[in-house]
C-alpha cells in the first residue's frame, strides 16, 4: 500500500509515521519540506489549492492521511480565511483529487464541532453547532469531504496530547516545574487523547478497509475536566520523577479564565460504533495518560 501523509510534523501526524510504516511505503509532506529531525520530504502546503492535484498526480497513493489542520483555537477568532482555507477549502480540494482518482481519505476532526450543551456522550449524528472559528472551519471540512463523494473515513478526536508537540500536557510541564501555583478550568468536560492512540487506531482501521465512509469518533474512555487533566499530569509526573515537586492547582470556571475562543463545556464523544466496526477496545484516559508519561521516564 502507498500512503500519503500530509501534516508530518503535527502530533498526529509524527505518531502516524510510526504507525503507518509497517503498512508500506509512507510519503510524508511538511510546510517546510522538512521532517523535525532535518531529514527533506515532500513541501506541501494545503492552503495552496491549486498544488493539491499536482501533488496526488504525482504521488498516486492508494490512501491519503491528512493530519494538516489550522490547530490555533483562539488565533483562530482573527484568521478565519487562513483556518477555514486549511481546514475546509484544502481538505474539499484534496477529497475531490482523491475522488476522481479513487484515493481512499482519512481525516481528523474535533469535538469543537459541538456547541457542549449535551448531557450524554456526543454520537457521530447529533447536531453539530460549533461555537468558534476553528470548530465552523473543521465543520466545514467534514462536509466538504462527504460531498465529494470520496471514499472516507473522518476520525473525531478531541483534547490531543503527546511528549511531542504543542500540547496541554507538555503546557501543564514546562508551567508546572515554574511556578508553585496555577489555575486550570474546571467546568469544561472532555476526553483526553494521546496522539499515538489516535496514529495507533488509523493504522488498525486502514488494515481493515473502509467499508462505510463517514464520520467515526475516537477518544479514550471516561471523563475528566481540564483540571483534572492538570491535576492527573501532575500525579504522574511526580510519580514518575519527570517533576520534582507538585504544584496547587487551584479549579476555576470558565469565566475566571476568558479566551478568545469559546470552549464546549462538554464534549464527551461516544465511541461505540468506531469500537464495534473495527473491533476496537480504547483506554480510559487515566491509563492512556500513564503510558504516555511512561515513554518519558
Ligand atoms: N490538537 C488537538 O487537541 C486536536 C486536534 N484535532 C485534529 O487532529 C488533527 C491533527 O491535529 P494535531 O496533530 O494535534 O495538530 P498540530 O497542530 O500538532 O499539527 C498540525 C500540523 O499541520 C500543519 N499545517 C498547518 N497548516 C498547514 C497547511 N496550510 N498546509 C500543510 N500543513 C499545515 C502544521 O505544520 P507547521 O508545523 O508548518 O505549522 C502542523 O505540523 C487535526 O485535524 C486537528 O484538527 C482534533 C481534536 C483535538
Ligand atoms: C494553559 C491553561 C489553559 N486553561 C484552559 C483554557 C481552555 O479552556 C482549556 C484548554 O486550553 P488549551 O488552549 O490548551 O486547549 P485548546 O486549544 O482549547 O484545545 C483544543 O484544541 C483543538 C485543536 C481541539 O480540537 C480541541 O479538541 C482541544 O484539544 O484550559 C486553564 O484553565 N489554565 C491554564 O493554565
Amino acid at each position: 500500500m502507498k500512503l500519503l501523509l500530509l501534516g508530518a510534523n503535527g502530533q498526529v501526524g509524527h505518531e502516524l509515521r510510526r504507525s503507518l510504516a509497517p503498512l508500506g511505503e509512507v510519503v510524508a509532506t511538511t510546510r517546510s519540506g522538512l521532517l523535525d529531525e532535518g531529514i527533506a520530504c515532500e513541501r506541501f502546503d494545503l492552503a495552496d489549492l491549486d498544488a493539491i492535484g499536482h501533488l496526488i498526480e504525482r504521488v498516486h497513493p492508494d490512501v491519503v492521511v491528512n493530519a494538516a489542520a489550522y490547530t490555533a483555537v483562539d488565533k483562530a477568532e482573527d484568521e478565519a480565511v487562513a483556518a477555514f482555507l486549511t481546514n475546509a477549502q484544502g481538505p474539499g480540494r484534496l477529497a475531490e483529487a482523491c475522488a476522481a482518482r479513487g484515493i481512499d481519505l482519512v481525516h481528523y476532526s474535533t469535538d469543537y464541532v459541538f456547541d457542549g450543551q449535551g448531557t450524554r456522550p456526543y454520537r457521530e449524528d447529533d447536531p453539530t453547532a460549533p461555537l468558534g472559528v476553528y470548530g465552523e472551519s473543521k465543520l466545514a471540512g467534514e462536509q466538504a469531504i462527504v460531498a465529494s463523494g470520496v471514499r472516507h473515513l473522518i476520525l473525531r478526536t478531541a483534547w490531543v496530547y503527546g511528549l511531542y508537540g504543542q500540547n496541554f500536557l507538555r503546557t501543564m510541564l514546562r508551567v508546572g516545574a515554574e511556578r508553585d501555583e496555577l489555575r486550570v478550568v474546571a467546568d469544561q468536560r472532555g476526553c483526553p487523547t494521546p496522539a499515538w492512540l489516535i496514529a495507533d487506531v488509523t493504522a488498525k482501521v486502514l488494515q481493515q478497509g473502509i467499508a462505510t465512509p463517514g464520520v467515526r469518533h475516537l477518544v479514550t474512555a471516561g471523563e475528566t475536566s481540564w483540571h483534572g487533566f492538570a491535576e492527573a499530569i501532575f500525579d504522574e509526573a511526580v510519580a514518575n520523577g519527570a517533576l520534582t515537586r507538585r504544584p496547587v492547582v487551584h479549579a476555576i470556571t470558565t469565566a475566571d479564565y476568558p479566551t478568545r475562543a469559546q470552549r464546549p463545556a462538554y464534549s464527551v464523544l461516544d465511541c461505540r460504533r468506531l469500537c464495534d466496526e473495527f473491533a476496537i477496545s480504547l483506554p480510559d484516559w487515566r491509563s492512556a495518560l500513564s503510558a504516555t508519561l511512561a515513554g518519558q521516564a
